[in-house]
């Protein structure tokens, strides 16, 4: 379908169990997730915010409602049916970059696709590293080794790596959480020319200048929805509060 979301969450949530006590981590999150958005989730301090991630990443599952990735209820999958979801739709970028400090930059990014698009040439891969490298600005570095790099050099070789695997979403969890402000702010560019490009990508921050970036602003408290909004409403309302 045209209009399919490319991730449903329908009532999630999610209760952790734990030496016999309870955490109620998520209530009945209700969130779509469309092609093109770029959605920032931030809050508080144990809101929430990095189990809903792992929820959308299919990294953990849901305790109660209904999730849907492009339209396939994810529900009562088996092990490996949820490993090829995930390994076909899902991007993950994380705070540390998880690089492999033994390979080049260029192996870094080939081998999930040496793994996973077994369908793929050695031509086939190499266009790919070669076009993921290149969206992020750092194709001139192919040759060399992780700790040959800035940190914000590392983060874009992560993004790239993400990229590489053409995935529905990208799910990035504190991007700059590792990096000073100057290399923080070009990850962020790199994130933001990707979605103007057309890259569906749903953040997690807390950083509130960082969360700006998004076009679409959905901000949790006690593991509940508070607010989502457009990053232009939330702006009008800030404009309306000021001169009330
Ligand atoms: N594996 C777990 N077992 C038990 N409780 C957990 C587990 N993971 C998270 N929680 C609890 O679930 C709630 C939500 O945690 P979560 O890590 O999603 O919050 P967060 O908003 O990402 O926090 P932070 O910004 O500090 O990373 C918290 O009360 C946390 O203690």
């Amino acid at each position: 379908m045209a209009n399919t979301p490319v991730i449903e969450l329908i009532n999630v949530s999610k209760v952790y169990v734990s030496g016999g006590v309870e955490t109620q981590a998520l209530s009945e999150i209700n969130l779509n997730v469309h092609k093109g958005d770029y959605v920032a989730i931030s809050g508080p301090s144990g809101c929430g915010k990095s189990t809903l991630l792992s929820l959308m990443g299919l990294l953990d599952d849901i305790t109660e409602g209904c999730y849907k990735i492009e339209g396939v209820d994810t529900q009562s999958l088996d092990l490996d049916t949820l490993a090829e979801l995930r390994n076909l739709h899902i991007g993950f970028i994380f705070q540390s970059f998880n690089l492999i400090d033994e390979l080049s930059v260029f192996d870094n990014v080939a081998l999930p696709l040496i793994y996973r698009e077994q369908s793929l040439s050695q031509q086939g891969i190499a266009d790919r590293v070669h076009k993921a490298l290149s969206q992020v600005e750092i194709a001139h570095r192919a040759d060399h080794k992780p700790n040959q790099l800035s940190g914000g050099q590392q983060q874009r070789v992560a993004i790239a790596r993400a990229l590489a695997g053409e995935p529905s979403i990208l799910l990035v969890d504190e991007p700059t959480g590792n990096l000073d402000s100057k290399n923080g702010d070009a990850v962020m560019a790199i994130l933001d020319k990707l979605n103007e490009q057309g890259t569906t990508i749903c953040m997690v921050t807390h950083d509130p200048r960082y969360a700006g970036y998004a076009k679409r602003q959905v901000k949790l408290l006690d593991g509940e929805v508070l607010q989502d909004q457009s990053a232009e409403q939330q702006a009008k309302d800030y404009q309306t509060e000021e001169v009330l």
